[in-house]
Formats: C-alpha cells, sequence, structure tokens
C-alpha cells in the first residue's frame, strides 16, 4: 500500500510516456519547445510495465493514466497498454492527450485494452485553437474525439482551461456542443506551471467565473461530494441530469485531502504531487539491478514524505522545477 503521513492512500498512478508534445499550449509550454529529455534517460518499455506491475502487484494500485508530454507520440504506447492489460490483478486504464493521431489509434486502443480517454480541448474555434495551441490541428482533434467515441473508448471526456480574452466567452457553447456529442466536458483553472512562470492568480478564470457563464444558458445542481470521491472534477448534473459537467478548480477550491495520486515521470522519478519539489529515482533503482521488493520500498518512502497539499496558498510557494509536460499532467 502507498500510504502518507496523512493517512491517504495512493491507488491512482499518472504515468508519463514521454516530456515531448506536438502541440505547444501557450498554459504549459514555450513556443520553441523545451529541453526534451535525451532518449536514454526515457524509461524504456520494459521498465515502464515493469513499474506498473510492482504498482499493481505490490502496492495496491488500481488506475493507470496514461499521460504526457503527449502520450500518443510514444511508438510503443499500444504494446505497453496490452502488456499492462495482461496484469493480475488488471488495473483499470486511462490515456489524458491532446488527440492529434487518436483517429489511428483509438481502436488499437481500445483493443489492447484502454478503457477510456479524456482529450484535451479549449476551444470550438480554429483560430483560437491556433493561439492557444500554436499549431493549425484543430480538425485532428476533433477527429480523434469521434474515432475514440466509436471505439468505445468511454466516456470520452474533454478537458478546457479557459484563458482571459482567448476562450473565456466559450464555456456555455463548449458545453452545448459536448451534449450534443456525448462527451463529458470538465473545464479545468489554470495553474502555475508554465516554465515562462506567467500565471498570475488575478489573471486567471476561476471556477466561480465558469459556473457564473455556464449558468447563463444552463441549469446547474451540485451533484454531491459522495459522487465526487477523490476525483479532482466536481461535477454539476445540467439541466436536471443525467449529462453532467465539471470543473477542476485546483486554486480556489483544492482537494488535496482526498488525493489518491502517485506520479511517474518519464525518466523514472516518482513524484508524490503536481507540485512536489523532490523527487524519488526509481530508474537509478532499476538500472542497478534492485529487486522488485527494493523498488516497492523506495516508492512506499517516497509516498510516505507526501506533503499535505499543493501549497499554492503559501505565501513561500514556489513552482516545481520541472514544467507540467515533464511532470505528466
Ligand atoms: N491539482 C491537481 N490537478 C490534477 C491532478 N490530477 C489531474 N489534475 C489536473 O486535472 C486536469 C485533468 O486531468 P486528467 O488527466 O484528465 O485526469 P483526471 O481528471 O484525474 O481524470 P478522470 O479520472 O478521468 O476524472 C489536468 O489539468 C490535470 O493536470 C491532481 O492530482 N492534482
Ligand atoms: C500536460 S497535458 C498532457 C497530456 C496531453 N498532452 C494533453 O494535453 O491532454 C495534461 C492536461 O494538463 C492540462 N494542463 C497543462 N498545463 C496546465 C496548466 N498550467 N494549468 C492547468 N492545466 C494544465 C492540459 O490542458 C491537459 O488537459
Ligand atoms: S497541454 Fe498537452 S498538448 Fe498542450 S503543450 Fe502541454 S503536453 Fe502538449
Ligand atoms: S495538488 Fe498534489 S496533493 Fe493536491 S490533489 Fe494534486 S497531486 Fe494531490
Amino acid at each position: 500500500m502507498l500510504i502518507d503521513t496523512y493517512g491517504r492512500v495512493a491507488t491512482d498512478l499518472r504515468v508519463s510516456l514521454t516530456d515531448r508534445c506536438n502541440l505547444r499550449c501557450t498554459y504549459c509550454m514555450p513556443e520553441e519547445g523545451l529541453q526534451w529529455l535525451a532518449k536514454p534517460d526515457l524509461l524504456t518499455d520494459d521498465e515502464i510495465v515493469r513499474l506498473i506491475r510492482i504498482a499493481v502487484t505490490e502496492l495496491g494500485v488500481t488506475e493507470v493514466r496514461f499521460t504526457g508530454g503527449e502520450p500518443l507520440l510514444r511508438p510503443g504506447l499500444v504494446g505497453i497498454v496490452e502488456r499492462c492489460a495482461d496484469l493480475d490483478p488488471r488495473p483499470r486504464m486511462s490515456l489524458t492527450t491532446n488527440g492529434i493521431g487518436l483517429q489511428r489509434t483509438a481502436q488499437a486502443l481500445r483493443d489492447a485494452g484502454l478503457d477510456r480517454v479524456n482529450v484535451s480541448l479549449d476551444t470550438l474555434r480554429p483560430e483560437v485553437f491556433q493561439a492557444i495551441t500554436r499549431r493549425k490541428r484543430h480538425d485532428d482533434v476533433l477527429r480523434g474525439l469521434d474515432a475514440a467515441h466509436t471505439a468505445g473508448l468511454t466516456p470520452v471526456k474533454v478537458n478546457a482551461v479557459l484563458m482571459p480574452g482567448l476562450n473565456d466567452d466559450e464555456a456555455p457553447e463548449l458545453l452545448a456542443w459536448a451534449l450534443e456529442k456525448g462527451f463529458e466536458l470538465r473545464f479545468i483553472e489554470q495553474m502555475p506551471l508554465d516554465p515562462q512562470h506567467g500565471w498570475k492568480r488575478d489573471g486567471m478564470i476561476t471556477a466561480g467565473d465558469i459556473l457564473a457563464s455556464l449558468r447563463t444558458r444552463f441549469t446547474l445542481t451540485s451533484e454531491g461530494e459522495d459522487e465526487r470521491g477523490s476525483a479532482p472534477a466536481e461535477r454539476w448534473l445540467v439541466d436536471g441530469g443525467p449529462a453532467r459537467v465539471g470543473v477542476i478548480a485546483s486554486v480556489t477550491r483544492p482537494f488535496c485531502r482526498a488525493c489518491d495520486r502517485t506520479r511517474l515521470t518519464a525518466d523514472g522519478q516518482v513524484r508524490t504531487c503536481l507540485f512536489a519539489r523532490e523527487e524519488s529515482d526509481l530508474r537509478g533503482a532499476l538500472r542497478s539491478g534492485a529487486p522488485d521488493e527494493e523498488i516497492a520500498r523506495l516508492w512506499r518512502l517516497a509516498m510516505w514524505g507526501k506533503k499535505a497539499g499543493s501549497g499554492l496558498d503559501d505565501p513561500s510557494f514556489l513552482q516545481p522545477d520541472r514544467p507540467m509536460s515533464a511532470i505528466g499532467g
């Protein structure tokens, strides 16, 4: 079991498969990209599957999410999913992606055993998409979303970050579209994780702003804490349900008390929190020939040191040294 000193148990593992990406979302990466990890520093497919096996069979992890960077850029993704689907107990598996290339791989991922996908899409307007992501790939994302739905990678969730002056007027429009498509839309408050440190609390769109905007067109009824469990998204029934909309309000309504997450970076470091400033080196242990029990011990030890929360409200808060794309958002 991965338990911390606050009694929280981590059963949800987020695995970053690469720090690279084919978009350059302004809230995540600079235009020129980042200093990418060198190939030899990345975990191999075998190393990733071994760490997931240890997490699942020895440490009580039940949910595995593949993320990045852009996880669809990892050539071995389908094989990794297939091998993890053979584990006993079999973890539930999901993917968080920008959707580019999903049209080609959705069915293969489903056949390999992936359960569902979350796709990031901040806008329905191609020109705004280009302003946010610095790439002309809006159509690819829309096609990827449809392919995921058709392949049964459901519920398909859509993640949208709203930014002032860019897409903050689009919340009702996005929700109407998601309802029509049968996707579950979640709005995400922008977090201070961009490498250029451009984030400002008074410049972000808050959960309160988003809900007020949605209520101009829809009736929202809170789903309640019991339904939420440890999920980052607080959800509302739309016009009486059954459709829902979520808001992930890491900044204004943090959910750290119920956190059940542990993270693995693409270069094999355990992070106890998105905002952690320390990491534990599992890759070094793997490559020096440590047996499974030793890896499991190091992982438990790391989680025991997990902080109470993100620290966003501490006057001494410092952004993590790694950008979001390298942590595995
Ligand atoms: N603060 C915080 N944000 C998180 C955490 N996990 C995910 N997020 C953020 O929530 C947003 C959506 O993340 P997803 O990868 O779609 O995962 P999720 O919402 O946990 O996934 P579901 O299980 O499908 O609800 C992203 O911006 C993540 O960075 C977390 O543990 N803490
Ligand atoms: C880092 S991305 C990795 C997976 C994939 N490339 C994608 O975009 O879905 C994971 C999620 O983090 C979100 N994200 C990135 N930077 C963020 C920030 N500064 N604040 C809030 N969410 C952010 C993205 O919108 C996306 O939904
Ligand atoms: S949010 Fe995802 S798609 Fe956008 S730059 Fe970051 S890793 Fe790439
Ligand atoms: S900010 Fe850290 S402690 Fe809070 S929910 Fe996210 S990962 Fe967990």
